[in-house]
């Protein structure tokens, strides 16, 4: 089989086709990874049955349908981390499930042992993405649970590494990633959003601020990357002495930026670490 080929031999089922599971399926049909005929999907509501089965041309259902069930290898969960266990209970419930196969969530705080215990005889793995997967500029870790074997793991990182980069890491850092990589946009954006509102302030459109600003967190963020030094060192080369630079970062340090972040990254690990017991 051909490296990236592994994903057309499976029936794959995304349970939970919101904001992450369409990113995930566009990504996949985007890579040429999965068909329309071996991938289905399940939603809450009619209206986005009708509007995702029209966007992405796939079969999507609002009931768990046994027949499909009944050929599906993996199982992409991706609904709220509470309705995570009532979903695996459901599946076990409809007795269509092949004996064994592998579950892969991307729930926030919900724990391979509590998916493990829900449907013992299937491999687990936990993944953390984020919303740039939908134009496949994502970041997912996965962690692997206490039978997942090799070929599930590939399948894993045939998934995600089709909308972005992926880590492998010890599922005791799940939460931290969470908190760091998957909530991460959110706080880019609101950062995003300040400069720019600093940009409106001092009298720039805010079309144009918004255009400069987010290619100035990319062009930054591609430097780190690049060069492999450290942001404090590309730090001080922008830093002229006597000059501007200096004197908006000391302002920033002033509002204690670094701790605030820091510790908003903190404070997320622990609210992620709860979700899967609401
Ligand atoms: N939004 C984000 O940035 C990220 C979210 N996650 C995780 O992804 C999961 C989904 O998050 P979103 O996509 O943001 O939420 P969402 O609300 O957009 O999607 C949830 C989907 O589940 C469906 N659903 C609800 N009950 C269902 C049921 N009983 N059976 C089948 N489908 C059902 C809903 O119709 C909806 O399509 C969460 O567990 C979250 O922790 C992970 C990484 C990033
Ligand atoms: O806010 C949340 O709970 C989810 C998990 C990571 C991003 N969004």
């Amino acid at each position: 089989m051909e490296n990236g080929e592994t994903l057309k031999q499976q029936r794959i089922a995304v349970i939970g086709a919101g904001v992450m599971g369409c990113a995930l399926i566009k990504g996949m049909l985007a890579a040429g990874r999965i068909t329309r005929d071996n991938v289905w999907a399940v939603v809450a509501t009619s209206n986005s049955q009708k509007r995702i089965a029209e966007e992405l041309g796939i079969r999507v259902y609002r009931d768990l349908p046994v027949d499909e069930i009944a050929q599906t290898d993996t199982f992409l969960i991706c609904t709220k981390p509470y309705r995570v266990v009532q979903v695996l209970d459901q599946l076990k419930a409809s007795k269509a499930l092949k004996p064994s196969g592998l579950v892969v969530s991307i729930a926030a705080g919900t724990t391979i042992k509590q998916i493990e215990t829900a449907l013992p005889n299937y491999a687990v793995i936990r993944a953390m993405p984020n919303t740039p997967s939908l134009i496949r500029a994502g970041v997912t870790v996965l962690a692997a649970g206490s039978h997942s074997q090799d070929d599930h793991m590939l399948v894993a990182q045939e998934i995600f590494q089709s909308v972005g980069k992926v880590w492998q890491l010890d599922e005791r850092h799940l939460d931290a990633v969470t908190a760091v990589s998957g909530s991460g946009p959110a706080y880019i954006y609101l950062i995003l959003e300040s400069l720019a509102d600093g940009a409106v302030k001092v009298g720039l459109p805010r079309d144009i601020a918004f255009q400069l600003v987010s290619q100035t967190m990319l062009g930054a963020a591609m430097m780190v990357q690049d060069t492999g030094k450290h942001p404090a060192t590309l730090k001080d080369e922008v830093t002229t002495p006597a000059g501007c630079t200096i004197s908006a970062l000391l302002t920033m340090e002033d509002g204690r930026i670094r701790s605030t972040l820091a510790r908003a990254v903190e404070e997320a690990t622990r609210t992620a670490a709860g979700l899967g017991n609401a």
